[in-house]
């Protein structure tokens, strides 16, 4: 099956692989920029205010819980745990792996740190009779491979056990963001938020409600000529926009 993607103005959006959105990946940091602290900056205050806009006016009210895992699907997810906090959100924050965290999640760590929100054990976590409202999932974005295991594993079931709803980074974690494939568990999600472009597995089915957001990445890069890619700046005045999926 293959899909393409439509903002709501009619646009159609290119679809990439892994492989084609590692390079996206390579040439923003390598050739053009924005580099990868920028477009993780980008990443989490959009998905800070996606949580906020599915909160629907509760959000100061809620409780939120961002699981984070130790790349840089994760390190969205903790930037954006920081600006919900610096909002007065009470967000809490369970990583999936702490000593193998990345470079740039560490940092983005370090920053949250410094904030009044507060970062929560898995133990803990799995643990807690608080009530939740939403979840913000990022715990593996492009880099699956294979079933998810050990605490990714752990998290994912017990998000998918709750009533919360839940918000997926890029796409829901478990789920293979070529194929669609889902060789393990997989989060269950009401909406993803996916980054500069749709990625070519993202089943509505899986999806939920899509997402695109606006990481910076200039037009030049996509027309790099190892992917020249036919893409029209679809943002606007906007830096997320609806995107539906139709099967071709
Ligand atoms: N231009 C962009 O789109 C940008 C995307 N960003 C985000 O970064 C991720 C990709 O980051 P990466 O560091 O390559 O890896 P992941 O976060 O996807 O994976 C993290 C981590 O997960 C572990 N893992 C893999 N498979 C399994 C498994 N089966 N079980 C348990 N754990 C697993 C593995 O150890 C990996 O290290 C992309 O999706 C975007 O969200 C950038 O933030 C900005 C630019
Ligand atoms: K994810």
């Amino acid at each position: 099956m293959e899909l393409k993607f439509f903002t709501d103005t009619g646009l159609e959006i290119p679809s990439v692989t892994a492989e084609q959105m590692i390079e996206v990946d390579r040439v923003a940091t390598e050739e053009t920029g924005p580099n990868l602290f920028q477009m993780m900056e980008n990443a989490g205050r959009n998905l800070a205010l996606q949580a906020i806009s599915t909160l629907n006016g509760q959000w100061q009210q809620a409780n939120i819980i961002v699981l984070a895992g130790s790349g840089g699907n994760g390190g969205g997810g903790i930037c954006a745990a920081r600006h919900l906090a610096n909002r007065g959100a009470n967000v809490k924050l369970c990583l999936s792996s702490v000593e193998r965290l990345k470079e740039v999640p560490a940092w983005q760590r370090r920053i949250f740190q410094a904030t009044n929100g507060q970062e929560i054990a898995i133990e803990d976590l799995l643990a807690t009779d608080e009530p939740i409202d939403l979840i913000l999932d990022a715990l593996i974005g492009y880099s699956l491979r294979a079933a998810p295991r050990g605490n990714a594993l752990d998290l994912i079931e017990w998000a998918n056990r709750l009533d919360a709803s839940i918000l997926s980074l890029d796409i829901p974690s478990g789920v293979d963001s070529t194929t669609g494939d889902t060789p393990g568990a997989f989060i269950h999600a009401q909406g993803t938020m996916t980054l500069a472009l749709p990625k070519t597995g993202l089943l509505p089915e899986r999806t939920g409600e899509l997402t695109l957001a606006d990481i910076g990445i200039p037009a030049g890069a996509y027309a790099w000529k190892t992917l020249q890619l036919d893409y029209l700046p679809p943002f606007g005045d906007r830096y997320r926009i609806p995107l539906t999926a139709r099967d071709h």
